[in-house]
């Protein structure tokens, strides 16, 4: 990597001072000088630098023919020659001890573009330069030619043995002290060699090899570079002072390159065979700690090498492995084809992977997830096979297990809506081959929500694991039973011969449903709703089989629930109606065309007006007077219950002020909230500024809420209640008995009337269970001290039975229907409760 050049004065002068250093320690008569260390120092920079060196190496290498004095014309060529070898070196080196291993093959490269072609071509062209311009020495120009070469040859490779070596240079705690060591080797070796002490001892420069070795197998690269410039140092100071010509200097150069080019290669070497025996370490390793099993065969597939994990998965010891042919080629039955294919592929590509069906020693049967791989020897044939496997059962088991959640409703543990249609699709290509009947059973739970709400999700679950028992229980194991979600379960019956079967189905159902659950102590009794659609005659497609079934089930829904009903195309005439309803319930309060009813509460003891309460209609142009049955629930779904809400609430205070006003008592006014209308933060206010707008007193206001909305989130009704209860507003419990909450449970709750439910009132005096509860119900809330009020009293016999029980107050049809507000102030009058004047109730 180039980094960011220092400066380019500190590089010209670091080029210059190394060739003007050089330069001192020339040989006499001679141009080239031993050492060329201009010549290193400027491929450092290059080198390192790049192009930023460019200006620093040019006037280092102008600055050589400058000093020699070899006038202007020479100087050109000479320097640009300079120039030009280093540069051309530094550029077409090979990027060796880049980031990664040097390998002896990198070094051979080096030494062809560098030492061997780099300076070779230099010194060939600066001696013809020389011998051009006849400025060559008095030596022979082979002698000058060779000792430019290998000046040049053996700088290159102090300078890149530095200059590489340094990134790859021990760190460890004694290479230090090696190096130290090295360095004083280093020159005592160069005196001994150089400068010998004593006369007679001969010529040790053999002394620079084991220096060398050394330096290669202890210090590495970085070792080389060092040993070598020192050693080129001092025989250079040596070959100056002794003023040696160039044909005896020679010899002595060509040593220390061949040193150096020993040293290089040598400890490339070394370093090469350490890495590979690190890897070699490092595979060992993996093959024995893998977790998977590893096995190598020779080409005949014959085990030549297991590892532990191997053992652990096959229960084969090593010792029996060793030498039998490997069950991945040799399998038997259905598996030899797939093994035929596997040894083809492993053929052509040299790779194979795939599950396969193995067994362990003690005979077990596993899965196992296997990848091959070919290896190849130098003539391309198949030399041994090595496999790797992973015992495959948990993964298995694992995607069975993911398999089973993605196409199972986690608490039923039936098919899930996923699983339904899919199987719907198959059921219906099947039956539509085999020209079959099929039936879609949709059944839905009746009031399923108010026992979620009042008892607990809780409950709710455990109910529903029930029901989904009694489904299974109750069907074939070919009968598909899917929980399509909340309360919504759909069954499949493949293979229908009579209708007559279905229809006793559905019946079977409803029986064994609606026997009594008991859930944490509690006897619950759920009933359901039953819609068939049949395949072919309903639908051809599986969403449609479905949509019909749903829609035949909202038919058994309006028929009072607890039946079956079968798909019939008019049904879905009705659906439309709905459709219908629901998009002009939208502009149905913009229209003015909701209108309240208002039906007299008359004091059971007294026969006095206790108040009314607001029932909300609905006078459609086209459809003509809709019951709130018809479009409350419709619009709690779609929320426009919100607004519509707020709207009686107006209404009904602002009919309540212009009675007043026109002098009709009527004590209170009873209007029906809605659960979402009970559960907005801001209600309290809402009721309080509404009341205050009309100027009426809350106690005046009576409010009927149902035991689910308050189950639904008993905190935040404990609030509201409060809230309200503070104001003065009067609070009523609707439907009472409807809702599986008990009385104890009320208790808890600011409330100031009960009304027992009309479906307790229908059968007393005669029916003994209504009887009794009813009269328990009016005992228990009069032990709440709460008023109490019977719904839906249509006879004396109901009224006089509601009296004696103790009941406070009577709403029903005994006494009145609800009325519009003309024909409320006509009752009232006849009745004797109020007269007063007309009035008019048109809105303002
Ligand atoms: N959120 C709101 N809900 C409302 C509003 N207005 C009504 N409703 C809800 O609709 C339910 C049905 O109301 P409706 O069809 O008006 O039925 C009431 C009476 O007509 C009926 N009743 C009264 N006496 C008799 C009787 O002797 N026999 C008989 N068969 N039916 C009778 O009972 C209903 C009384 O209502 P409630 O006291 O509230 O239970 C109604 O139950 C409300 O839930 C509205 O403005 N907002």
């Amino acid at each position: 990597m180039k980094r960011t050049l220092p400066g380019f004065w500190p590089t010209a002068f670091a080029c210059c001072a190394a060739q003007a250093f050089a330069w001192t320690l020339r040989l006499p008569g001679q141009y080239a000088a031993m050492p060329a260390l201009g010549t290193g120092v400027m491929l450092i920079l290059l080198l390192r630098y790049g192009r930023g060196a460019w200006f620093g190496a040019a006037l280092g290498a102008c600055l050589w023919p400058l000093l020699s004095n070899v006038g202007w014309s020479m100087l050109l060529p000479l320097a640009a020659l300079h120039l030009a070898q280093a540069v051309v070196v530094a550029r077409f080196l090979p990027q060796f001890g880049q980031g990664g291993e040097l390998r002896v093959h990198d070094g051979l490269r080096f030494l062809a573009v560098g030492p061997l072609v780099g300076a070779g071509v230099t010194s060939s062209l600066g001696v013809l330069v020389l011998y051009l311009f006849q400025a060559a020495g008095d030596a022979p120009l082979w002698a000058q030619w060779l000792l430019w070469w290998w000046s040049d040859a053996q700088a290159m490779l102090v300078a890149l043995a530095v200059y590489f070596g340094l990134a790859y240079r021990r760190r460890d705690a004694r290479a230090g002290v090696e190096l130290g060591l090295l360095v004083v080797a280093a020159l005592g070796v160069s005196m001994l060699v150089y400068f010998p002490p004593w006369p007679g001892l001969g010529d040790l420069q053999f002394l620079l090899f084991p220096l060398m070795v050394w330096a290669a197998l202890r210090l590495r690269l970085f070792g080389v570079g060092l040993a070598g410039l020192i050693t080129t140092l001092a025989a250079a100071v040596m070959l100056h002072l002794a003023q040696t010509p160039a044909v005896a200097a020679v010899p002595m150069v060509t040593l220390l390159v061949a040193v150096s080019i020993t040293g290089l290669l040598l400890s490339l070497s070394n370093r090469e065979s350490a890495a590979a025996a690190r890897e070699s370490r490092l595979a060992g390793q993996v093959f024995q700690n893998a977790s998977e099993g590893i096995l190598i065969t020779d080409a005949d597939a014959r085990v030549v090498a297991v590892n532990p994990a191997f053992t652990r998965i096959t229960g084969y010891p090593r010792s029996e492995a060793i030498g039998r042919v490997s069950r991945m080629f040799g399998s038997r039955g259905r598996q030899r084809v797939a093994n035929r294919e596997m040894l083809e592929k492993l053929a052509q590509e040299s790779y194979w992977q795939g599950e396969m069906l193995d067994r362990r020693k003690n005979g077990e049967a596993y899965p196992a997830w296997l990848s091959i791989s070919a290896v190849r020897d130098e003539n391309g044939e198949i030399s041994n096979y090595v496999g790797v496997f992973s015992d495959y059962t948990n993964r298995k088991e694992a995607e069975q297990r993911l398999h089973f959640l993605a196409n199972h409703d986690a608490l039923t543990k039936l098919y899930n809506r996923t699983a339904m249609h899919e199987s719907l699709g198959q059921a219906v290509a099947r039956a539509s081959d085999e020209k079959r009947q099929l039936a879609v059973l949709f059944i839905d739970l009746d009031r399923f929500k108010a026992i979620n709400d009042t008892l607990g999700h809780d409950v709710g679950d455990e109910l529903l694991k029930v029901i989904a028992q009694r489904l299974k229980s109750s069907l074939k194991d070919s009968d598909l039973i899917a929980r399509l979600g909340g309360d919504e379960f759909t069954v499949l019956l493949d293979n229908v011969h009579q209708v007559d079967d279905v229809a006793h189905i559905g019946e079977r159902l409803l029986t064994e449903l609606c026997r009594p659950i008991v859930i944490q102590g509690q006897e619950l009794f759920v009933t359901c709703s039953i819609g068939i659609s049949l395949y072919p005659g309903d639908g051809l497609q599986p969403a449609q089989l479905l949509k019909n079934a749903d829609v035949a089930m909202y038919r058994a829904k309006e028929l009072g629930k607890n039946n079956y009903q079968f798909f019939s195309p008019d049904m879905n005439a009705r659906a439309f109606e709905h459709l219908v309803l629901e998009n002009s319930l939208r502009y149905a309060l913009e229209r003015r065309e909701l209108i309240l009813h208002f039906q007299p509460q008359i004091d059971i003891v007294s026969g006095e007006l206790e108040g009314v309460e607001a029932l909300i209609r609905w006078e459609h142009p086209e459809l003509g007077l809709i019951p709130p049955s018809s479009f409350i629930p419709l619009a709690e779904e779609n929320g426009l219950i919100v607004p519509i809400g707020d709207w009686v609430l107006q209404e009904a205070c602002r009919m309540l002020k212009l009675w007043q006003v026109a002098g009709y008592a009527i004590p209170r006014l009873a209007i029906n909230l809605s659960a979402r209308q009970f559960l907005r933060e801001q209600l309290p206010q809402q009721v309080a500024a509404t009341l205050a707008s009309y100027d009426i007193p809350p106690q005046r206001l009576e409010l009927e809420i149902t035991e689910s909305m308050i189950m639904q989130n008993p905190q935040r009704a404990v609030s509201v209640l409060g809230e309200l209860r503070a104001m003065g507003v009067k609070l009523a419990i609707d439907d009472f008995g409807t809702g599986y909450s008990s009385l104890s449970n009320l208790k808890h709750f600011p409330l100031d009337t009960l009304k027992i439910d009309r479906s307790f009132i229908v059968g007393v005096p005669e029916d003994e269970d209504s009887a009794a509860i009813a009269e328990a119900i009016v005992a228990m809330a009069k032990k709440l001290r709460l008023k109490v009020v019977a719904e839906g009293v249509e006879t004396i016999q109901q009224m006089l039975f509601m009296r004696r029980s103790g009941c406070h107050a009577v709403q029903g049809y005994l006494y009145a229907m609800p009325l519009d507000a003309d024909a409320l102030l006509r009752y009232l009058a006849r009745e004797g409760y109020a007269a007063a004047g007309p009035v008019d109730a048109s809105p303002a």
